[in-house]
């Protein structure tokens, strides 16, 4: 078929489809190397056999010994495999948290196991093969489209990004119903429930791009790479949420009201729109991408700490990112504290 997808090794491109592949599964009661350890230990009975399998070092190893044992498989396995393998490639994308974003991201392509001794659950290397495992994962890839988080933000590449403080590695999305791109970088490794220094961040091209000294943004964003690079390990969520959510252009139009006397908020509000239209639901499906579950999060606006416990991160700490503060952007930090309730130390009256 064409622009199909075509796996096989592990190594090679798509090989994370590969039930070869060195990601592991938990059952419940016990963990498995790969989903080939897993498949064919549930093809016995013997429990020493299964044991044999468990310890085996590669997943070749353990394809070898269901070999080496095969006239000790369970006479019920044929009707079984086909259950056994979706569960097991159901723990896969599931426990592996990325996986899941991975898989979905390679729609619409057909996926197709190019394995020449496998008609079953390959392709047969000509196509005349039943290719069952790319069925059961381009099912269980629908099923996840349209399952929270992974609607919620589609994973489209990575890529490493050296900046002043380190290198850090983007990450692409696009949110699946406003096609709207966003980044998020990250420094570092953490296990699953470890707090992670995090900092959402909303674009804002004025101050991040052009050294602007109407807001604080540049002076935040480049805080936030410093403490992340001290720490050692954090991620940075760059949101393309320009003007507080109305766009450049609007908030020009917001800066020019304001020029003539408006404060933040109420030029906004002259221009048709709240005081601020941001959203950060889809965050959960970045956070979830990136294994955080619990966030140390760099900010002084309450609403991100409120946005983000209702998507259900666990925000353990809020850690005050107040910078760049300047005769320029008091008025504005002065309107922030006291109409959008920032916990800033503003020195300057309104
Ligand atoms: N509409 C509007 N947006 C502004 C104005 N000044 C800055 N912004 C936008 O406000 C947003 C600031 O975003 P952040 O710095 O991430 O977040 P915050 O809400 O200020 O809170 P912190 O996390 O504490 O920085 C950016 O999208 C800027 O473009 C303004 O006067 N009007
Ligand atoms: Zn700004």
């Amino acid at each position: 078929m064409e622009n199909s997808i075509l796996f096989y090794e592990p190594e090679a491109p798509y090989g994370f489809l590969s039930n070869f592949a060195p990601f592991p599964i938990n059952d419940g009661a016990v963990t498995w190397k790969t989903v080939e350890h897993f498949y064919q230990a549930q093809k016995f009975n013997d429990q020493n056999i299964v044991a044999q399998i468990h310890h085996s070092r590669t997943p070749a190893d353990a394809y070898a010994l269901g070999r080496e044992f095969n006239e000790q498989v369970r006479v019920d396995w044929h009707q079984r495999k086909e259950t056994v393998m979706r569960d097991a490639l159901q723990m896969k994308f599931t426990q592996n948290q990325a996986l899941g974003h991975w898989l979905v991201a390679t729609r619409p392509h057909p996926l197709v196991e190019h394995a020449f001794k496998d008609d079953y659950w390959g392709d047969g290397g000509d196509g005349h093969g039943k290719n069952r495992l790319g069925k059961l994962l381009m099912n269980l890839r629908q099923e996840l489209s349209i399952t929270p988080p992974y609607n919620l933000i589609h994973f489209i590449e990575s890529a490493n990004l050296p900046t002043d403080w380190g290198i850090f590695n983007m990450h692409g999305f696009e949110d699946p119903d406003t096609g709207i791109e966003h980044v998020a970088l990250t420094f570092g490794n953490w296990k699953k429930d470890e707090p992670v220094l995090i900092r959402l961040h909303s674009e804002c091209l004025t101050g991040d791009a052009l050294f602007s000294r109407r807001c604080d943004c540049g002076s935040q964003l480049r805080r936030a790479f410093q403490n992340i690079a001290q720490v050692g390990t954090g991620a940075i969520l760059y949101l393309r949420q320009e003007g507080r959510g109305i766009g450049l252009l609007n908030k020009i139009r917001a800066y020019h009201l304001q020029d003539q006397g408006a404060d933040t908020v109420e030029a906004n509000e002259a221009l048709g729109f709240a005081a601020d239209l941001r959203q950060y639901d889809f965050c959960r499906g970045i956070l979830h991408y990136l294994n955080i579950s619990k966030v140390k999060l760099m900010t002084n606006n309450p609403k991100k700490v409120k946005a983000l416990r209702e998507a259900g991160i666990n925000v353990v700490e809020r850690v005050p990112i107040q910078e760049g503060q300047n005769i320029f952007n008091e008025r504005y930090l002065s309107a922030k504290a006291t109409k959008l309730g920032h916990m800033l130390d503003v020195i300057a009256p309104i």
